[in-house]
């Protein structure tokens, strides 16, 4: 059996990642969307993830419990071991990824598909007051970090999120069919 992709959602805060992934999902009910553990206080809106402590993340972490794992924004990102489950039986998967973990994601990662999602700097400051989900402080943080390189050589689809949500999500369904992406 074809092992699936992990398509690997990525992009500046507040670029619209997750807008984008809940109606990929709706559109391409077959994607398995995967639900991060995140040290972030819970029930902050954004995204469905496991809220846990720097101790809880750290044990999981030690006990293998994650397929890759990462530090940004002062948070602890990682994606539950679960995911190699779902590849192995040839499910694509969808996660919000970082930028800076992905040449990692790539040797973990045999089928794996980045959705680099743009936007401009005035839509993503926008964007990211209307969230409300960061103080100004850690907005202006996240939005000095906005351009980051991609590692060369990785499969990689560029798609802008200026527009309507409704656009982006009708676009990139066509891009991530299977026998295109
Ligand atoms: N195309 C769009 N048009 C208008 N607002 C959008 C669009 N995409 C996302 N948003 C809004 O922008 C904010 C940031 O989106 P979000 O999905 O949380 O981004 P990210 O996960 O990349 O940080 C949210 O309030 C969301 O509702
Ligand atoms: O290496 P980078 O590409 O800069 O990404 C750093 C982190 O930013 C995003 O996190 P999060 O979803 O918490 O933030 P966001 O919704 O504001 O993008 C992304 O999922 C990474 O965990």
């Amino acid at each position: 059996m074809t092992a699936g992709r992990l398509i690997a959602v990525v992009g500046p805060s507040g670029v619209g990642k997750d807008s984008v992934m809940g109606g990929l999902v709706v559109a391409m009910p077959h994607l398995y969307l995967v639900r991060r553990v995140i040290t972030r206080a819970p029930d902050l809106g954004g995204e469905d993830y496991v809220a846990v402590s720097v101790s809880e993340f750290e044990a999981m972490a030690g006990d293998g419990r994650f397929a890759i794992h990462w530090h940004a924004h002062g948070l602890c990102y990682g994606v539950p071991a679960l995911v190699q489950h779902h590849l192995k039986n040839g499910t694509d998967c969808l996660v919000n990824f970082s930028r800076k973990a992905l040449a990692q994601a790539s040797e973990t990662f045999p089928r794996l598909v980045v959705l680099n999602i743009t936007a401009r700097p005035e839509t993503l400051a926008e964007r990211l007051a209307a969230r409300g989900r960061e103080t100004d402080d850690e907005i202006a943080e996240r939005l000095a970090q906005a351009e980051t390189r991609l590692p060369d050589d990785l499969h990689v689809i560029h798609l802008s999120n200026d527009g309507p949500l409704s656009h982006t999500v009708a676009q990139a369904t066509r891009l991530l069919q299977p026998e295109r992406a």
